[in-house]
């Protein structure tokens, strides 16, 4: 018989591949354990907020893991009371327990289908956790009662100048949301990434096809389980348990946030690719115009604009992937707000 006794993750990290399904019970709502990792809580009290949190995409991102974890156990043995249905995720068991980022392919760029390209536990995770979202949203509709909210908790490989930042994925329109916004100033983020394009990534998936509020949130650096000082996210801990018990968001002004378009996306094009960088550059460090971050033996990529700026700079990754993120710092009151 599954246990849960009120640890989530002992029970995902215990079952790393599936699990057979079954039901809890708490004081505010009923659970459902769908498959590993995925746990569906529907409060007692109807609610018109349908929240994904999802953490460990990447299976060394520990952090957001026990962040997340406490929330549920504390939901489960009704210290926290359930307002808004939520479905939370751990999103890579496997790769957790070897503490390694992903196992055969990157997990977030598998999204929006690009699962069907490859083979592997990572594939079918993906095309699993799509449905698991798309059923969860399926019970919500897409109307303008109900809110459709996905957070991507992960955290980065690097240090950062602004250690806590979101990426708002890219928007046919350029129109951002300002509550979204005011609620990631009082969650401490520091800065928001406007996305320039689509991606494969799972918050992205969310925005594009379920019209969710969906954010990749980064909330420092990586640390092993045990090695979090989760007293670092309490700034999100506290909006979130307001959104979860109350269905609100809480709200600091815009002012407080950094915010960077994306400009270009720099690709490993070759086994030569190399970055111009520090080995322990932090993510934001910017450039002079001019200067070559970049360049293979089929290309090279110079900064555009004094001030641009790197972030995700990874080349330890295969052809064809991102290698980096070149951003650029805007006027927070140029943005087009609904
Ligand atoms: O620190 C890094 O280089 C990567 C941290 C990370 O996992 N970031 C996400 C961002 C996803 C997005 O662009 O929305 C990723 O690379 O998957
Ligand atoms: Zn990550």
């Amino acid at each position: 018989m599954t246990i849960l006794n009120h640890d989530f993750l002992a029970l995902t990290l215990a079952n790393p591949e599936s699990i057979t399904p079954f039901q809890v019970s708490f004081s505010s709502g009923v659970g459902f354990v769908e498959e590993t990792g995925i746990l569906r809580l529907e409060p007692k009290q109807a609610s018109a907020v349908s929240l994904v949190l999802s953490v460990g995409i990447h299976g060394n991102e520990t952090g957001p893991i026990e962040l997340v974890n406490q929330l549920v156990s504390d939901i489960l043995t009704n210290k926290v009371t359930l307002g808004v249905r939520l479905l939370v995720i751990i999103g890579n068991p496997v790769a957790a327990n070897a503490a390694q980022r992903f196992c055969d392919v990157n997990l977030n760029r598998l999204f929006n289908g690009a699962w069907q390209h490859y083979e592997g536990f990572e594939a079918k995770r993906a095309q699993r956790l799509e449905k698991a979202v798309s059923d969860f949203y399926a019970l919500s509709p897409a109307d303008s009662e109900q809110i459709r909210l996905h957070y991507d908790l992960h955290t980065a490989i690097r240090g950062s100048v602004h250690e806590k930042f979101v990426i708002y994925p890219f928007v046919e329109k350029a129109v951002y949301n300002k509550q979204q916004l005011g609620f990631l100033a009082a969650s401490g983020i520091e800065a928001v990434l406007l996305s320039h394009q689509s991606t494969t990534t799972f918050s992205y998936y969310s925005h594009a096809v379920h019209a969710a509020h969906a954010f990749t949130v980064e909330l420092g650096k990586v640390h092993p389980f045990g090695k979090n000082d989760v007293s670092r996210f309490s700034e999100l801990e506290k909006a979130l348990l307001l959104l979860i018990e109350k269905a609100q968001f809480a709200q600091t002004p815009l002012s407080a946030l950094r915010v960077f378009s994306v400009q270009d996306a720099l690709v490993k094009d070759d086994d030569s690719y190399q970055l111009n960088i520090a080995p322990n550059a932090s993510n934001f460090t910017q450039f002079e115009a001019g200067y070559q971050l970049a360049h293979s033996l089929k290309s090279e990529y110079r900064i555009k604009q004094n001030g641009d700026a790197i972030v995700f700079p990874n080349t330890n990754l295969p052809i064809g992937q991102r290698a980096g993120l070149v951003v650029r710092a805007i006027a927070a009151e140029d943005l087009s707000l609904v």
